[in-house]
């Protein structure tokens, strides 16, 4: 089976409520989806979401990365030669981690597809079944309340707060949040980078003494400061997970060797795809660190993608994979179900999806 063409669209997907984090707030779901075509007539499904402020990955640049640079050196290979693929997607250019990531997923879907065999069981088939949590939107605290009562009534037992604009309000928010929902709800809290690593320390010390139960806090300051990251690790009893920081693999190995986190969080797009998104799970089990599987605001064929990876890996113990139920409608066909907070995977070859609808083609 050989790759003899990739075509490239797109779908805009509304969202049940704006999405609001310390980084950016967004009211639809951008998402570049991929089909690349087999010799065989075979698609293969992957996507790219624009997530700038985190990848610096724009829309433009997506579409520019797979249909210029990327895509034409992969036509013609033999899908069979999964490592020849993905040497040459990564060494094709630097960064552009969200178009590698599409360019990957697709591959990889075609690979199950042709030896009929589900990407969870190709990745370690360890479980098929997913627990994620539901992120809350940073908002006022009666607001967030409000969301948090929603979600428990709707099944979810694991919240994942975004905070990270203000320390006084945060600790507001968690506190009413926390007095609303009770004690057997997990409180896992998003800063997105904002907060400075002596701030986080005093707010964390804070969460602490109020006794508010928190599992733990993913990315509490700036993604490039490791250092900060560090600091906060070893200042605080919570335990700490690496977001933006732990990018691709090298910077996971970076962050384990400082033992800079407690926790890491995997997310396709940052890692450029599947394969090397493996390797960070590698790294992390070799030094007995457990990783959650995280998602950016995409469709369901990146969150298909991910949760086949994190039904692969006993290391990924957690997940924050709720970006398809954010969003107001779900354009893709097949692929991973959802049923209140649990998400199963089908045994259906590859990714499991037949067509994506909507999808305006890009020349
Ligand atoms: C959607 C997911 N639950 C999430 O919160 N991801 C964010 C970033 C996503 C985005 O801004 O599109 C995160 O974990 O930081
Ligand atoms: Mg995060």
């Amino acid at each position: 089976m050989k790759i003899a063409a990739i075509r490239i669209g797109k779908v805009s997907i509304p969202l049940k409520k704006p999405f609001k984090t310390a980084l950016r707030q967004v009211h639809s779901a951008e998402d570049i989806i991929i089909k690349m075509i087999a010799d065989t007539g075979e698609t293969g499904f992957g996507n790219a979401p624009p997530t700038a402020v985190i990848t610096g990955d724009s829309q433009d640049s997506i579409i520019a990365a797979i249909r210029d640079t990327i895509g034409p050196k992969l036509i013609g290979m033999d899908v069979d030669n999964l490592e020849g693929i993905m040497t040459t997607i990564d060494a094709a250019m630097l960064h552009n981690s969200s178009a590698k990531a599409a360019l990957d997923i697709a591959v990889y879907d075609l690979f199950g597809k042709r030896h009929g065999i589900p990407l969870y069981k190709l990745l370690g088939g360890y479980r098929q079944g997913i627990t994620t949590d539901l992120t809350i939107s940073i908002n006022a605290p009666e607001e967030m309340v409000a969301d948090s009562l929603a979600a428990v009534a709707a099944g979810y037992t694991e919240l994942k707060l975004k905070v990270g604009t203000e320390a006084a309000l945060d600790i507001q928010r968690v506190q009413a949040i926390r007095a609303a929902v009770g004690q057997d709800v997990k409180i896992r809290l998003d800063a997105n980078q904002g907060w400075s690593p002596k701030e986080a320390v005093r707010t964390i010390r804070k969460f602490e003494d109020m006794g508010l139960g928190i599992e733990l806090i993913e990315q509490p300051v700036p993604a490039h400061d490791f250092a900060g990251l560090k600091y906060v690790t070893d200042q605080v009893e919570t335990d700490i997970m690496a977001d933006e920081s732990a990018f691709g693999a090298y910077e996971v190995f970076q962050l384990l060797a400082m033992r800079a986190c407690d926790l890491i969080n995997i997310k396709l797009m940052k890692a450029g795809g599947l394969h090397n998104a493996v390797k960070i799970a590698h790294l992390a089990e070799t030094m007995g660190i457990q990783c959650m599987m995280g998602c950016m605001l995409e469709s369901k064929v990146g969150i298909t993608a991910a949760a086949s990876l994190a039904a692969g890996k006993k290391i990924i113990s957690t997940a924050d994979l709720d970006a398809a139920v954010l969003l107001a409608e779900d354009p893709v066909i097949g692929g991973v179900s959802f049923s209140k907070n649990q998400l199963s995977i089908s045994d259906a070859p590859g990714l499991g999806i037949t067509d994506v609808q909507g999808w305006q083609e890009i020349q």
